[in-house]
């Protein structure tokens, strides 16, 4: 069946239930970063992820993305190799996030298997917008190639509110993009493992 020209397409269903999964989202925006992460989250779990093995990290803005994940991943894989015991990373691996609900959790041990970075950008009326958007994409491209995992893509960068807003399923006509990167999420980290 066609399924237009936009969007992944249908991949193979992919087992999400042994993975470790970070999503790592900014503050700024947060009415819309809220339902990005929910809605990422939500397809985690359909994938089959273990809430126990979520962990959410907030950041300032999408500027502090790259260091965030990079120190995330790079503190999972030290945890792993040192037989951790009780919670993962301590401090640096409980959620804490602005999204209600959801305890500090703590994901087992070992690395993770996959990353969300999640921010919106939008476009003021100076040249900042396009010193995050190309500094932060070309970070989180580099923490992939260096480490090796999956990180996905889950930064916005929009012209206006509504356009965002379109982005995070908040409109009639719109579709959450969360769920898309939740979805890579679970790929991505499955074939990691294979
Ligand atoms: O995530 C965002 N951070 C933004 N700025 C903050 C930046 O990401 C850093 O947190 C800040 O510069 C401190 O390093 C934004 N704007 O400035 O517009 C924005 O739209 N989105």
């Amino acid at each position: 069946m066609f399924e237009g020209a936009k969007g992944p397409g249908a991949a193979a269903i992919m087992d999400g239930s042994g993975l470790r999964v970070a999503v790592v989202h900014a503050r700024w925006n947060t009415s819309l970063i809220t339902p990005l992460v929910e809605g990422a989250k939500k397809k985690l779990m359909e994938g089959g992820v273990k809430e126990s093995n979520i962990v959410v990290q907030s950041v300032p803005g999408s500027w502090e993305l790259p260091v965030a994940c990079q120190r995330l991943f790079a503190a999972s894989q030290v945890q792993a190799s040192s037989a951790p015991s009780g919670d993962l990373l301590g401090e640096l691996g409980r959620s804490t996030t602005l999204i209600p609900g959801g305890p500090p959790s703590t994901a087992s041990a070992g690395p993770f298997d996959s990353i969300i970075a999640i921010g919106v950008l939008i476009k003021g009326d100076t040249v900042h917008f396009e010193h995050i958007a190309e500094s932060v994409s070309r970070g989180l491209m580099r923490i992939q190639l260096d480490f090796g995992v999956p990180v996905i893509f889950g930064l916005l960068t929009v012209l206006n509110e509504d356009q965002a807003k379109k982005r995070a399923g908040l409109t009639p006509d719109g579709h959450n993009h969360g769920e898309d990167w939740g979805s890579a999420a679970v790929e991505m980290g499955a074939k990691r493992k294979l």
